[in-house]
């Protein structure tokens, strides 16, 4: 008899531990934004990388360094969908990509890349920034005021009629930010944003990065630039010699 009511209140504990424990990997499933296992990329016979694992938690910044030609910029592209890649298995927001080429339309709109030199239309700041969302069907009365809000962030509201091609580098990217920060991003690829920049410009763009991350989006920022890398709460990325190195 007691053996039973033993054997019962250890059940009952195996129980409410299993089931503590699946709580737990719930909770960390639902943590874990992006989880890459096995990402080679090849340029002909040369193996540019390969990463067993890439692990990209919810509502967090990571910075991305290595070496010049190491391949930053080749990891962001691909993971926007931009460059092809040899993946192993993706899970994305809780679900298993199961085919990653052609690029999931859901990734896609999920995950935004910031070139380090941003192409924009030579219209206007303001249809540059609203472009995205257009092009998602949004109505143009849903996209002024999205467009307003995003164009007094980034600094840039009084340039909105301007023909982009006039911007200076650092108003440029800028606009490049405001037009991906209005897609609302899960994640966020930002290439060397402040490359080129220096002084207040740099600042400006330095500045704007924590309250994207404020906003509820990843982000990911391949750079060289040491007031990026020492971001408070900012986790390291390094790729080295191929592999890359969670710090
Ligand atoms: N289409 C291509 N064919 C062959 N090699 C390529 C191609 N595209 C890029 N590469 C090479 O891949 C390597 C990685 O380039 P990538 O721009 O990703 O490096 P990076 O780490 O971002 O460098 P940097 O810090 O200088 O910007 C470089 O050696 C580059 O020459």
């Amino acid at each position: 008899m007691s053996i039973g009511i033993h054997s019962q209140i250890s059940a009952a504990v195996y129980e409410n531990e299993g089931e503590s424990q699946r709580v737990k990997r719930r909770d960390e499933r639902r943590k874990a934004l992006l989880g890459v296992r096995g990402l080679r990329k090849r340029h002909g016979d040369r193996l540019l990388f390969d990463i067993d694992r890439l692990e990209i938690a919810t509502h967090s910044a990571y910075v991305l360094t290595g070496m010049n030609g190491a391949g930053k910029s080749t990891l962001l592209r691909v993971l926007g969908g931009l460059e092809r890649a040899e993946i192993d298995s993706l899970r994305f927001a809780g679900e298993d990509v199961l085919r990653v080429h052609p690029y999931p339309r859901a990734l896609r709109r999920a995950i935004v890349y910031v070139h380090q030199h941003p192409i924009l239309f030579s219209t206007s700041v303001a249809d540059n920034i609203g472009y995205g969302l257009v092009v998602r069907g949004e109505k143009p009365e849903t996209v002024r005021p999205v467009v307003a809000e995003a164009m007094a962030w980034a600094g840039v509201a009084h340039l909105r009629d301007t023909d982009p091609t006039r911007l200076s580098g650092g108003e440029k990217q800028r606009v490049a930010l405001a037009r991906a920060k209005v897609l609302e991003p899960r994640l966020l690829l930002l290439d060397e944003p402040t490359a080129n920049l220096d002084g207040a410009a740099r600042e400006q763009v330095i500045a704007l990065i924590p309250t994207m991350i404020e906003a509820g989006s990843s982000v990911i920022i391949a750079c060289h630039d040491r007031d990026l890398i020492n971001l408070p709460g900012v986790q390291r990325l390094k790729l080295r010699d191929g592999h890359l190195e969670h710090r």
